[in-house]
């Protein structure tokens, strides 16, 4: 069975101190032992001062790393590094990289590429745009981005430990949640694309909702059979919202 997973991303927002007191709050609320993998992706410049709150129940995670080992790459963050600061997990090709930073298929991969050879679970983001949807082109869009993605990795350790994040981009900040019978479809529809390239990691890969996942609808989604997790934005910034999620996705 998948343990289920719950990745906060809080994006560009706080100052080191509440980082800080965000992250005790989450530390704090977290039950003991719980069936659940926790993990928090501060920005880069909190990292330090979050792993310094946080015991052994929350993972640390970055929001990004590096598409090369070291050396000339001003402004970026690699991943040995952020493996030698505590990070375990690293969110790549989150749909506001791609729109803002014309991140592509190509770039992408060879971040994730760097993530695995440092030892970091990479969380790959998916997913189509509203008038993708509308277009009825949602699941050839994210045929495309796995397709394109998968193809550029190096074959030897391919998707390796990774998780994948279907997070359509208009439900993302945007209180627009896809329905749980719309999140189920495509997660089942991103395994069966899986499952055409290694059919035992598709079974194992955990698939995480992303896109206005907040503990009022947390339990709905969570209870389809593809969706093994979250990946939460604005409700990662609420100690209490948070927590309540983690708490349902351990009750199974
Ligand atoms: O982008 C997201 C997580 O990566 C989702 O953000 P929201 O939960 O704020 O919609």
């Amino acid at each position: 069975m998948r343990t289920p997973l719950i990745a906060g991303n809080w994006k560009m927002n706080g100052l080191s101190a509440d980082a800080r007191a965000l992250a005790q709050a989450v530390d704090n609320g977290m039950e003991p032992a719980q069936g659940v993998e926790t993990v928090v992706c501060p920005p880069f410049v909190h990292m330090a001062a979050v792993r310094s709150v946080l015991g052994d129940r929350v993972a640390l995670g970055a929001q990004n790393c590096a598409d090369a080992p070291e050396g000339a790459r001003t402004g970026e963050v690699s991943a040995s590094m952020l493996a030698d600061l505590g990070a375990s997990y690293v969110i790549l090709g989150h749909s506001e990289r791609r729109q803002y930073y014309g991140e592509d298929e190509a770039l992408i991969a060879a971040r994730y590429s760097q993530a695995l050879a440092h030892g970091l679970r990479p969380i790959l983001c998916v997913g189509e745009t509203l008038s993708e949807r509308e277009a009825d082109r949602t699941e050839a869009v994210v045929a495309n981005q796995l397709h394109g993605f998968i193809e550029r990795l190096d074959p030897g350790t391919g998707l390796g430990n990774g998780v994948i994040a279907y997070e359509p981009v208009w439900a993302i900040g945007t209180g627009h949640t896809a329905t749980a019978q719309q999140a189920q479809a495509m997660h089942a529809f991103i395994r069966e694309t899986l499952a055409s390239h290694d059919a035992a990691l598709a079974a194992r890969m955990q698939l995480l909702y992303g896109g206005s996942m907040k503990a009022a609808n947390a339990a709905e989604l969570l209870a389809e059979p593809d969706i093994d997790g979250g990946l939460i934005g604005g409700a990662s910034l609420k100690p209490d919202d948070f927590v309540a999620i983690c708490a349902t996705a351990a009750r199974g």
